[in-house]
């Protein structure tokens, strides 16, 4: 059995509906504070629990004793929340994620997935990005997802755990069947935000910055579908059963788009024209962020689906339902 820890959440429900649709046993542990009850099936039960209370992780692995893996996706996500409140940070994700191993350890489960990210390069020196690429980040988020990294690292040779990091690039886009999709409150990523504009819940979109270093002045990422990373989860979950073998993986398309290049792409699916505003830089944004993928697609035969514009598409398609009608 699986448990998905953060399973209510944007990748975490994502992920579940994908194991469900892969015949897998799957049981979801969260505390619905950024996550979404109804985006957990009514076949998959829900433990509402904190991973800062030992006792709720203590009632999952008692109440599911046929739990081998662990999916980690419960943490705080926000790079400028990070740098105010770093406290709430390191609590959450390094601390009780420590909680989570202890537990696993105390009930003998040796499995976990658990969810990296590209910020924890900081700004890149070569593209695209490999998994040996150094690992600086430059913001309080980023340096919770690398310590945790090493923390599960130190676990496995000191006590057999088993992992595999997924370092995802820039998550996006929703379920084809448009039953879930992304509700972050409050919202900071990019996507979304411009399909607010095209749907006129905002004037404008403000770029953060147009003189970056890049083809058009604004930053590059690499979106990546939802769903693809679900896949790719669940290619996880079966390399660390077949294989037994420890895999830090990097999850993205390998193509880089610039903020100007996303608006136009979602003015195109749209149908709407999306104003624009050059507001101060973020703090916290590297130029250019394009990963390479190809260990994932060698290791595991992963290979993503969604390009671009169905990226979009999807999201737009889940926006518009649940965020309202077109201007
Ligand atoms: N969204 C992205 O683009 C992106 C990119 C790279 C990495 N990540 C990582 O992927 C993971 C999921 O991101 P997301 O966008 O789905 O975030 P999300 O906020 O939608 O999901 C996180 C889930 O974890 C739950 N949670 C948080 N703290 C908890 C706790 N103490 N106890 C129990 N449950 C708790 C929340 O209620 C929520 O359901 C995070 O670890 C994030 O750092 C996300
Ligand atoms: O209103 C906005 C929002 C975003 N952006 C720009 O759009 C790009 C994408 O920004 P997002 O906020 O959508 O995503 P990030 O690139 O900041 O993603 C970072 O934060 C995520 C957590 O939510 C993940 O961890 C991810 O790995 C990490 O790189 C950035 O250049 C950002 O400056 C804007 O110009 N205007």
């Amino acid at each position: 059995m699986i448990a998905v820890i953060g399973g209510a959440g944007y990748i975490g429900s994502h992920t579940v509906k994908y194991l469900m649709q892969q015949g897998k046993d799957v049981v979801v542990f969260d505390n619905l504070s950024t996550g979404h009850k109804e985006f957990i099936p009514s076949n998959v039960p829900l433990v509402e629990g904190d991973l800062a209370n030992k006792e709720d992780l203590q009632g999952l692995f008692t109440q599911y004793p046929l739990i081998d893996t662990v999916v980690h996706f419960a943490a705080f996500a926000y790079v400028g929340e990070s740098v105010e409140k770093p406290a709430m940070y390191y609590q959450n994700n390094v601390v009780n994620t420590i909680h989570l191993l202890d537990m696993m350890l105390l009930y003998e489960v040796k499995n976990i997935v658990f969810s990296s990210t590209c910020a924890t390069y900081g700004n890149p020196i070569e593209w695209p990005i490999t998994e040996t690429h150094p690992q600086n980040p430059i913001n309080p988020y980023g340096r919770t997802k690398l310590m945790m990294e090493h923390i599960i690292e130190d676990y496995s040779r000191a006590y057999g755990l088993k992992f595999v990091a997924l370092r995802y690039f820039n998550a996006a886009g929703a379920d084809s069947e448009c039953e879930i999709g992304e509700w972050h409150e409050p919202e900071s990523h990019l996507i979304p935000l411009v399909l607010e504009v095209a749907i006129g819940k905002r004037p404008s979109i403000s770029i953060f910055g147009g003189d970056f270093n890049t083809i058009d002045g604004t930053c590059i990422r690499d979106y990546i579908h939802v769903t693809d990373l679900a896949d790719a989860h669940c290619k996880a979950i079966e390399y660390l059963k077949e294989h037994g073998e420890n895999l830090t993986l990097n999850l993205g398309n390998g193509l880089g788009y610039s903020v100007l290049e996303i608006i136009r792409m979602i003015e195109t699916v749209t149908e709407c024209s999306i104003p624009t505003v050059i507001t101060e830089r973020r703090s916290g944004d590297p130029d250019k962020l394009i990963g390479s993928a190809v260990k994932a697609r060698e290791l595991l035969g992963w290979q993503p689906q969604y390009d671009l514009e169905k990226i979009i598409e999807t999201a737009w398609q889940w926006h518009v339902k649940k965020f309202g009608g077109v201007k």
